[in-house]
């Protein structure tokens, strides 16, 4: 068998982890001039209903990025039980206390608790998911205030390549609300010609294989194969699947992307891996967006006593 690094220059390996850590030494010190300023620091509360375990990591390593960075975080862990009624009534006392500055439920929630209600009923101001109608709208005018942390991970790591963006023709794989479609529109606003595939797109493997830039968001691994990938394309992949790890053999999991990633190294000019590549950027952009609620905030504060 041909191995892929024989066939074709191997890719670029885009290094989110240490990107993402690079941005947080600059967010350490961004946050120490706002404490100077404001007397405190900016905080983050973080809602989690249930006991999922991916949810539950999930929540705990935002904790730890925040502290790491100076953020304060607050994190309200619900029973699986709670009632939709209860839930809003927390959002509700979190949009008046004047202490938070950012907020986001850890989806997904319970199927009794109606997710669009919740989202919702976040104050837009502080909606550091960027998921509310109101930001969703405004990113879809092309006018984007807080934008969703994964898609806006992608065009950072997109950023760092150096890469003239404008023209390109980007196909992004998947449609949801929290990252296909505020990716794709990140994307035309970069002036991106932007392809949005689904469930129901009919020949994905041709699509790909037009594409400068493939971002996908699916959530089945090895969706896209290495032969998809056009010579010297860009390759996001935003996947998070755990899989069986056939190394260990005593049933342990691994995580891999939606990309297979050993045939399309052989191909991209430069790719994410999972892990290490998206998933640290979501978390940065979430710390930058508590940030920029924060300013913004306070700023009106100070504007409005001043
Ligand atoms: N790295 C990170 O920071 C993050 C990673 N993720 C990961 O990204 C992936 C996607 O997440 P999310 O958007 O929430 O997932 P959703 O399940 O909400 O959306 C998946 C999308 O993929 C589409 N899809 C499903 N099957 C196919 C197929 N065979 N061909 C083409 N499109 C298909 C669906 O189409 P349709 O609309 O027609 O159903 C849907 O639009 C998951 O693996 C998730 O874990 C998510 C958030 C952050
Ligand atoms: N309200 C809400 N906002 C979200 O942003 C949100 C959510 N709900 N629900 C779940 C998804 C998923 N998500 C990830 C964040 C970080 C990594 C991450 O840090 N991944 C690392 C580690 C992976 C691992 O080892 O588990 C990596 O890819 O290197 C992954 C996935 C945010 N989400």
């Amino acid at each position: 068998m041909v191995e892929p690094s024989q066939i074709g220059p191997s890719a670029q390996i885009i290094d989110g982890k240490r990107i993402a850590s690079e941005r947080a030494n600059v967010l350490r010190k961004r946050v120490t001039k706002f404490v100077a300023v404001n007397g405190a620091p900016p905080a983050l509360a973080v809602v989690l209903v249930g006991s999922d375990p991916a949810s539950a990591i999930y929540v705990r390593r935002k904790g730890e990025q925040c502290q790491a960075v100076g953020i304060e975080s607050i994190q309200h862990r619900l029973p699986h039980d709670t009632t939709e009624a209860s839930l809003l009534y927390l959002i509700a006392q979190l949009n008046r206390d004047a202490g938070v500055h950012g907020m986001l439920v850890q989806l997904p929630l319970p199927a009794h608790i109606g997710a669009d209600k919740v989202l919702a009923a976040i104050d837009p101001d502080k909606d550091v998911d960027g998921f509310h109608v109101t930001n969703a709208g405004q990113l879809a005018l092309g006018k984007p205030r807080l934008a969703p942390c994964t898609p806006l991970g992608c065009m950072l790591l997109l950023r760092e390549l150096g890469t003239e963006l404008r023209g390109k023709h980007a196909v992004v794989i998947g449609r949801s609300t929290i990252v296909g479609r505020p990716m794709a529109q990140l994307l035309l606003i970069a002036d991106c010609t932007v392809t949005i595939a689904h469930r129901h797109t009919t020949d994905l493997a041709a699509l790909c294989r037009a594409a400068d830039i493939v971002v996908s968001a699916v959530g089945i691994p090895a969706l896209v194969r290495g032969d998809w990938i056009r010579p010297g394309a860009i390759v996001i992949d935003v996947g998070i699947n755990r899989v069986p790890d056939p190394r260990s053999g005593t049933g342990a999991t691994r995580i891999v992307g939606d990309v297979a990633f050993e045939e399309a190294v052989g191909h991209a000019g430069a790719i994410t891996p999972v892990p290490g590549g998206v998933g640290p950027m979501t978390i940065s952009c979430l710390l930058e967006n508590t940030l920029q609620a924060a300013e913004l905030i306070e700023g009106r504060l100070a504007g409005t006593l001043g």
